[in-house]
């Protein structure tokens, strides 16, 4: 099967206006897709405003029991539950999901090293045969990224993590195209200029932009990500503004593709 796996930042869905445009598009997007969202932005939002002030190392949340509550609650409650509802009413059959559901995707609690994460799971397996269940259904699979270990506690992972793990487990059988949609043009030399767009990234030109601190925050994960995809066996991997996610589609150049070196 030829298969896309589309992921959505939370800065876009925090925006009604621009969830929607996304929806839509991801309704109308040609063949078989898997949609993993993120929703940092409101998890940080709504725990603040419950008192559980978010806490990040490197663009990846530090997870106590409470802010695993409120992650739960926001990323596989509110925010799947009404992407579902709203890609239902476009035409799009699909289901909600967290790593539990199904058994879709099991992770491991990270160990501490140098920092402890609290309840962060690191993936060990995704359920590929479950995917083409659903896949083979037309039904597209609607990812929050919450996982499980297996044994009883969900654990709160990086939804860019998941966007690559997932598409990196299909492309085993699949041909698999991965793509960030996120609220900026793609990688940036000055994240505030659309106009510094870099076209095209390799490990090289990436840590020599992390040396020079021109990719910071939740940038520094979804390049990780999009090597790691790519190293693996994914076909193409592809970041930039959702309303550009048709051209990447059709190979033209409106964001940042990823290369290998
Ligand atoms: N060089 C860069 N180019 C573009 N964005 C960057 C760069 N460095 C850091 N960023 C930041 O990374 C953010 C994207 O990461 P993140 O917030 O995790 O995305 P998402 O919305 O997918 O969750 C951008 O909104 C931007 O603020
Ligand atoms: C462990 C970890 O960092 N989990 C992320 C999951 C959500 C996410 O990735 O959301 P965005 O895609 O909107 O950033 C977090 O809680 O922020």
């Amino acid at each position: 099967m030829d298969i896309s796996v589309i992921k959505i930042g939370g800065n876009v869905i925090d925006h009604k206006e621009n969830c929607t445009e996304f929806l839509k598009l991801f309704a109308h997007f040609p063949g078989v897709k898997v949609l993993v969202h993120g929703g940092g932005v409101m998890a940080s939002r709504i725990g603040s405003s419950l008192g559980i002030v978010p806490n990040m190392h490197n663009g990846r949340r530090i997870t106590d029991k409470e802010t695993l509550d409120v992650v739960t609650m926001v990323y596989a409650g509110l925010i799947n539950k009404n992407l579902v509802a709203e890609l239902q009413a476009y035409g799009q059959n699909s289901i909600g999901l967290t790593g539990a559901d199904g058994n879709a995707i099991t992770s491991r609690k990270r160990p501490i090293k140098d920092v402890d994460f609290g309840f962060v799971g690191d993936i060990e397996n995704v359920n590929t045969t479950l995917l083409e269940t659903l896949l083979g259904q037309n039904i597209a699979p609607v990812f929050s990224a919450i996982t499980h270990d297996g044994k009883g506690q969900l654990l709160n992972t990086n939804a860019d993590t998941i966007a690559s793990e997932i598409a990196t487990a299909l492309a085993k059988s699949h041909n698999v195209k991965l793509y960030f949609c996120f609220d900026k043009k793609g990688v940036l030399m000055d994240a505030d200029d659309p106009e510094t767009l870099v076209p095209l990234i390799n490990e090289d030109i990436f840590k020599a932009l992390l040396q020079d601190q021109v990719i910071h925050s939740g940038m520094i994960p979804k390049l990780e990500n999009a090597f790691n995809a790519l190293n693996k066996g994914v076909s193409n991997v592809w970041m930039g503004l959702p309303e550009n996610l048709l051209l990447a589609a059709k190979g033209e150049n409106a964001g940042t593709t990823i290369e290998s070196l």
